[in-house]
């Protein structure tokens, strides 16, 4: 039956690639945020919970080496958790995203309190974690192939902060333009591991699955931040009495 016949890697990362439509740049708070619609208190209030995010993707991929058992993986792995936590002479991607924080004018305590995490945020990144935690390694690295996406949502910050947002200082958005090679690097690493695990036409289609997982958390993410940090009413005209 031809249905079932495996997708050449060439078709399979195609169909993989062609889950960008589901990425969270397509989310209406992204939208607002690239056409310079956000209050400063919404912007505040993404990136106080995005924080969230960062302080647990080292604790991911911590949890994918734990689960690996090829060496060769893991060397390269590991500098996944040095880029976001650091190492001598290089602060590291947390500690850009907490300057960010302080660009947009969040007290550091606030930030590092995680005091404006919401439970909607906290809840989807900690089922990203468990997932990692959980899975086999290779599902895992799969889960990481939104960073296919991200590359293009980072410029668009780039480009549009600085005219839409001039009240954030600009030191703030170095992380971002870190991230572009970086995620490019991942995903290099993070495509090789999924096209060659996994073969059959069932275990491809788990792979879509799975980044879909990874597509919903993100998603999720942008719903309980914008829920909770919504769009101010257009002001009215007052009447002259
Ligand atoms: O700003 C974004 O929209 C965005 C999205 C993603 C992503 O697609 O998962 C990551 C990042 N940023 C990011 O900065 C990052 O370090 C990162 C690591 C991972 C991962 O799954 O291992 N995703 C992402």
């Amino acid at each position: 039956m031809s249905s079932n016949k495996a997708w050449s890697k060439k078709e399979f990362e195609e169909r993989l690639r062609a889950k960008g439509d589901r990425y969270h740049i397509h989310h209406p708070f992204n939208v607002a945020m690239r056409e310079g619609k956000l209050s400063r208190e919404q912007l505040r209030g993404w990136v106080a919970n995005r924080f969230y995010y960062q302080v647990c993707i080292p604790q991911k991929d911590a949890a994918v080496m734990a689960n690996c058992d090829d060496r060769e993986t893991r060397r390269r792995w590991v500098q996944r958790i040095l880029d976001h936590d650091g190492w001598e002479g290089n602060a590291g991607g947390i500690e850009a995203w907490s300057r960010l924080g302080e660009a947009v004018g969040i007290d550091r305590e606030v930030l590092w309190g995680q005091q404006l995490v919401l439970p909607g945020v906290r809840f989807a990144v900690d089922a990203y974690v468990n997932f990692a935690r959980r899975a086999p390694w290779q599902e895992a690295v799969c889960s990481s192939l939104t960073e296919m996406f991200a590359p293009e949502i980072h410029k668009q910050r780039l480009s549009n902060w600085p005219k839409d947002y001039k009240w954030v200082a600009p030191e703030g958005l170095n992380y971002f333009r870190s991230r572009i090679s970086l995620a490019q690097r991942d995903v290099e690493h993070g495509l090789e591991v999924t096209l060659n695990y996994f073969k059959t036409r069932a275990q491809q289609e788990r792979a879509l699955e799975i980044l879909q997982f990874k597509l919903d958390v993100l998603w999720s993410m942008s719903d309980a931040i914008a829920l909770s940090y919504p769009d101010k009413p257009a002001k009215t005209k007052q009447k002259k009495q």
